[in-house]
């Protein structure tokens, strides 16, 4: 494995750019009331407490979290492992009349987004669903996009966006690499 491209954005950036998400949710949605963050294996789920704690600090309000696996609605799932790893989807609350911002790191082509709609749909109906996600970068197979971006990147289909986070990978930086360094 050789070395990144290019860091995209540092452990300052990163923690100014989900301040900044936490504000444009708060104005949109005139307050923290009412939402819930419900964040994508596996770096969403970080994503979604730092976006909590934030609101909390912010708002005063504690909203409430889950965490989504997306597998088993995969619009591949029949091509991929012939057992797929299954990871934890805990939603502690009931999602009816609440406003969900589903968090996850990178936007690319968009189905993850949808796989996602499809399993929060079958655990209730929400009053509405918005997007956050850290990095968008771009070439969309669908019509998705996020209502909240942290950096939008434009990329080429042979580079990849590594997000790196404490909790995850023990340091906070997103990365841009090519994709046959990676391997
Ligand atoms: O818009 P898409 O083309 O669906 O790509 C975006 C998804 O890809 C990555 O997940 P990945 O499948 O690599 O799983 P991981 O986050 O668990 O590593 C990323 O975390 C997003 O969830
Ligand atoms: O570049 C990419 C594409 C999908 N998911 C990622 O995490 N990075």
């Amino acid at each position: 494995m050789t070395a990144p491209k290019a860091t995209i954005l540092s452990a300052d950036e990163i923690r100014r750019a989900l301040t900044r998400i936490a504000h444009e949710i708060i104005e949109r949605n005139k307050g923290a009331e009412n939402l819930a963050l419900i964040g994508v294996h596996t770096r969403g789920i970080p994503l979604a407490t730092r976006l909590a704690e934030k609101l909390s600090e912010l708002e005063g309000v504690d909203v409430p979290r889950g965490m989504l696996d997306i597998t088993l609605y995969r619009d591949d799932l029949s091509e991929v492992a012939h057992q797929p790893i299954i990871r934890e989807t805990n939603v502690p609350f009931d999602i009816a009349r609440r406003r969900v911002i589903l968090v996850d790191d990178v936007l690319y082509t968009g189905r993850t987004v949808r796989s996602a709609l499809d399993a929060l749909i079958d655990l209730g109906r929400p009053e509405g669903i918005q997007l956050a996600v850290l990095v968008d970068r771009g070439h969309r197979e669908l019509p998705i996009r996020a209502d909240y971006v942290g950096k939008n990147l434009p990329t080429a289909k042979s580079e990849v966006v590594k997000v790196k986070l404490e909790e995850t990978d023990g340091v906070d930086i997103v990365e841009l690499w090519e994709l046959e360094d990676m391997q």
